[in-house]
């Protein structure tokens, strides 16, 4: 039997009323999140990540639209799930003056979780040697690593982690990182959200990419790459300046570089770039390809190029989305 992913989202709608008109924040999402690994819920600032982790955890109603949580709809049935789920959303209240294991005695006691999970969870945030110094002497790091520490009293399955290395130094966000990672590693699931891929990009196994309140991408880190990644190729002839007016003319977007090579790429993103036309394009008229070199875009130029309009503030029509393969079966698949 295929468990019910640890997310479903649907057609998922809110918007916030501003000077009498209403302004959606969250527009038709779908979201996917398998059990297991860790997921990228990526966007730019403002395009609805916050908004959805809130109506998933119960704390705004949604307008329209559905969710789930391990298979229960939420926020009708949260009450079964969400001893199954962690969070962060907003900073807990750790008392700066307490060390960090009597904050978390204070945390376990409200919730009646058992004394012997402090240890356990300190240990689970790489925090044991520090946990009887006081919060107040905790570097960003490891006070955020001592509020990832309260999620996991009441030991869920799912954390969600809305921004956790906002903030931070790059020495934080890699402590982050690496917890999160090992949080996973050890068979939770993590969502985390973000507006900066590559903060996550290194530790996700899965993303889903928003814009304006709706999905863009969603699949595999490897698959996303691939969809949008590999649509240049770097082209060495012994003639770039002929070459590049074939392949201009022809419809195709010709750049070139300073050492001569001519960079080539489909004028728009839904075209695909098929390498061996260029090579038949340019041979037809005696110009012999010495080099044909695939440009693996990294996933922060995939990132901003799929949400490239949402940064402009373009209109909001439809936005080309990229579901890959393994996504959309997973979609088709859980759904009843
Ligand atoms: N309480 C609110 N009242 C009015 N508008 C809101 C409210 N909360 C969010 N918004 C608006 O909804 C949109 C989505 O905001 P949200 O915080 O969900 O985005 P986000 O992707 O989490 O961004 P960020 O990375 O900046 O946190 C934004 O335009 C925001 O200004």
């Amino acid at each position: 039997m295929v468990s019910a992913p640890a997310i479903e989202v649907s057609d998922l709608r809110k918007s916030y009323r501003s000077r009498r008109r209403r302004r959606p924040a969250v527009a038709g999402l779908d979201l996917n999140v398998p059990v297991g690994g860790v997921h990228g819920f990526l966007g730019p600032n403002g395009s609805g990540k916050t908004t959805t982790i809130r109506m998933l955890l119960g704390l705004i109603a949604a307008d329209s639209g559905s969710m789930r949580l391990f298979g229960q709809p939420v926020p009708a049935r949260l009450d079964q799930v969400i001893a199954r789920v962690g969070a962060i959303v907003e900073q807990p209240r750790l008392f700066p003056a307490f060390t960090g294991r009597r904050n978390l005695e204070l945390l376990a006691r409200g919730i009646g979780a058992p004394r012997g999970r402090i240890d356990q969870v300190l240990t689970e945030v790489g925090l044991g040697d520090r946990a009887d110094d006081r919060f107040r002497t905790y570097s960003l790091g490891m006070k955020q690593r001592l509020a990832i520490a309260a999620t996991l009293l009441k030991d869920p399955e799912l954390l969600i982690f809305d921004e956790p290395t906002n903030g931070l130094d790059p020495a934080g966000i890699h402590e982050i990182r690496r917890t999160m990672r090992g949080l996973a590693d050890r068979g939770r699931t993590v969502l985390v959200s973000s507006h900066i891929l590559s903060e996550v990009a290194q530790i996700a196994d899965t993303v889903s990419i928003i814009g304006r309140g709706r999905l863009i991408a969603e699949g595999p880190v490897a698959e996303i790459l691939a969809a949008g990644g590999q649509q240049a190729v770097r082209v060495g002839v012994a003639d770039p300046a002929r070459a590049e007016a074939l392949l201009t003319s022809a419809g195709l977007e010709v750049g070139s570089a300073a050492d001569g090579m001519l960079t080539v790429s489909p004028r728009r993103r839904s075209q695909q770039l098929d390498p061996s036309r260029i090579t038949e394009l340019l041979a037809r008229q005696g110009l012999y390809v010495s080099e044909l070199t695939p440009i693996r875009a990294d996933l922060e130029s995939v990132f901003l190029d799929l949400t490239a309009d949402e940064h402009l503030g373009a209109g909001s029509g439809p936005t080309d989305r990229v579901t890959t393969t393994a996504a959309r079966h997973a979609i088709t698949e859980d759904r009843p």
